[in-house]
């Protein structure tokens, strides 16, 4: 479904991704483990084209996505909820979900029903829905960020920490949403520092490390992997 072949990644003379070799199969949960700054987010911006890469290159499907622009990446059913969740804060629940619905704004029938299938998801968003964003706590607003990708229809979804910052019960709740958006079919690239929750879900991980992939392979060997559980999981 996706692959990324060769690809580097600069930031001025700095080198941020060094040629990353990446397959996400449709219907896989895949989690991209590593440190802060090891690259991860870059890696996600530039399959979205937010970066472009300076080497190689990233297909989805039948089509190739760099040199794209991110409306016609998101177009091709690649979508990224962002770290940080980027909401507008003024704006309605309703309205921030919707702006996710842009892409498909002259199918608004189609729009009705996903809106419903996100609520569905997210059943405290409907209660909130008139409610401005910036008001949610800090897990409903990762809520609505995620239901704002959703709503774009995305074939492959990915999601850029969406633990950051959230309590522990609340961050068991979103692994079990993503799951959740995986089983209903969507294909979900996952960036994770919470190696052991994300694992535990996943179906296939890499670790990335200064820019590099270091290592890959089926999530419930990587749980047992003494090196993964060292440097990523503690005890
Ligand atoms: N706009 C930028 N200009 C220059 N260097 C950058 C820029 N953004 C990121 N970097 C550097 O690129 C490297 C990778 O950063 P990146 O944000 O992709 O890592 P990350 O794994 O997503 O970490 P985090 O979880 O902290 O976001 C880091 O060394 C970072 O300092």
């Amino acid at each position: 479904m996706l692959q990324l072949k060769n690809v580097d990644g600069h930031y001025g003379s700095f080198k941020a991704l060094n040629n990353i070799n990446m397959t996400v199969d449709t219907g896989g949960l895949v989690v991209l483990l590593g440190a802060n700054g090891a690259g991860k987010s870059t890696l996600f911006n530039t399959i979205s084209g937010l970066i472009k890469p300076t080497a190689g290159s990233v297909e989805f499907e039948d089509k190739i996505l760099n040199g794209m622009r991110p409306s016609e990446v998101v177009n091709s059913g690649v979508v990224q909820c962002a770290e940080g969740r980027q909401l507008f804060p003024q704006m309605s629940v309703h309205d921030n979900l919707m702006l996710g619905a842009y892409v498909h704004r002259r199918d608004k029938e189609g729009n009705r029903k996903r809106l419903n299938e996100v609520l569905e998801l997210f059943p405290i968003l409907e209660e909130k829905s008139h409610q401005p964003a910036g008001s949610l706590s800090g897990g409903q607003q990762q809520m609505v960020a995620i239901g704002r990708a959703m709503m774009s229809r995305p074939r492959l979804l990915m999601l850029d920490e969406p633990s950051l910052g959230l309590a522990p019960l609340v961050v068991k709740q979103m692994f079990q949403t993503i799951q959740q958006i995986n089983s209903l079919g969507t294909t979900v690239l996952l960036a994770e520092q919470n190696a052991f929750a994300a694992l535990k879900i996943a179906t296939y991980a890499y670790v990335m490390e200064n820019g590099q992939l270091v290592m890959d392979g089926d999530s419930k060997a990587m749980l047992g992997n003494e090196e993964v559980r060292k440097a990523y999981i503690g005890a």
